[in-house]
């Protein structure tokens, strides 16, 4: 069985990257490629994150699912998404009823993630070569998801977060070279990140989307 492909930190940035197009649409193609290195490298720092990853899995094993079904061609861009499911009377707006879960309901989630992704990666980028990458990370988790999590979540969430390897180690793991590489790179990919997040923060406020149960 052939191992599993190294994290490439330009990978995963250039599928966000590639998310974006001239209409300002957000392609789920790539939104969920570069969901899945994300996923890939979680996996890389050991089992502590498994429950984080996990989650994540679910969520975007579940728009693959949405992507590659009978309605795949309502599922090539965010907006199209919107769209589809609003018109078709999919999403659950004020309570779960126990039916599949909508792809806004997913992507709010992964959205959120993205909000805490934004935030560490610029930490872990203008932060000096002795920060801890897991204060970084807890203030950047507390500045986005956790308002989102109940505290049992957010215990663990925390708790996980003291296993991650000191900056200099976290950023030589991207792959992209030493430390400086990486944050060379960080800088070059962080804006559109940036974009993919507020163009979907956007769309989901213009259809109030933003606090789907
Ligand atoms: C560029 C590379 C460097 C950075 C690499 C970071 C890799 C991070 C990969 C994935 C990020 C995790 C995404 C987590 C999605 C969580 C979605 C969520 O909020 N789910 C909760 C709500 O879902 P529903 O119950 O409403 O369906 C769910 O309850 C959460 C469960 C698990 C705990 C989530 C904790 C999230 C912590 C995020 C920080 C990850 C830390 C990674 C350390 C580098």
């Amino acid at each position: 069985m052939a191992a599993p492909a190294a994290f490439s930190l330009r990978e995963v940035l250039s599928a966000f990257e590639a998310c974006v197009t001239e209409q300002r649409e957000v392609l789920l193609g790539p939104y969920l490629c570069g969901w899945r290195g994300l996923i890939r490298f979680l996996h890389s720092l050991g089992a502590v994150f498994s429950f984080i990853s996990k989650d994540a899995e679910a969520k975007v094993q579940l728009m693959e699912g949405l992507c590659c079904g009978e309605h795949r061609e309502r599922y090539v861009s965010l907006q199209s998404m919107v769209r589809y499911e609003l018109d078709s009377g999919l999403v659950e707006l004020h309570r779960r009823s126990g039916r599949p879960d909508s792809g806004c309901r997913t992507v709010l989630r992964l959205h959120r993630a993205l909000r805490w992704l934004q935030l560490f990666l610029e930490g872990l980028r203008t932060g000096g070569e002795h920060s801890r990458t897991s204060a970084i990370c807890t203030d950047s988790y507390n500045a986005s998801l956790a308002a989102f999590h109940p505290w049992v979540i957010r215990k663990a969430a925390t708790m996980a977060f003291c296993a991650l390897p000191s900056r200099d180690a976290f950023l030589r793991t991207m792959n992209v070279g030493s430390a400086e590489d990486a944050v060379a790179v960080l800088g070059e990919a962080l804006p559109h990140i940036s974009d993919v997040y507020s163009i979907t923060q956007e769309l989901f406020a213009q259809h109030r989307l933003l606090d789907l149960p």
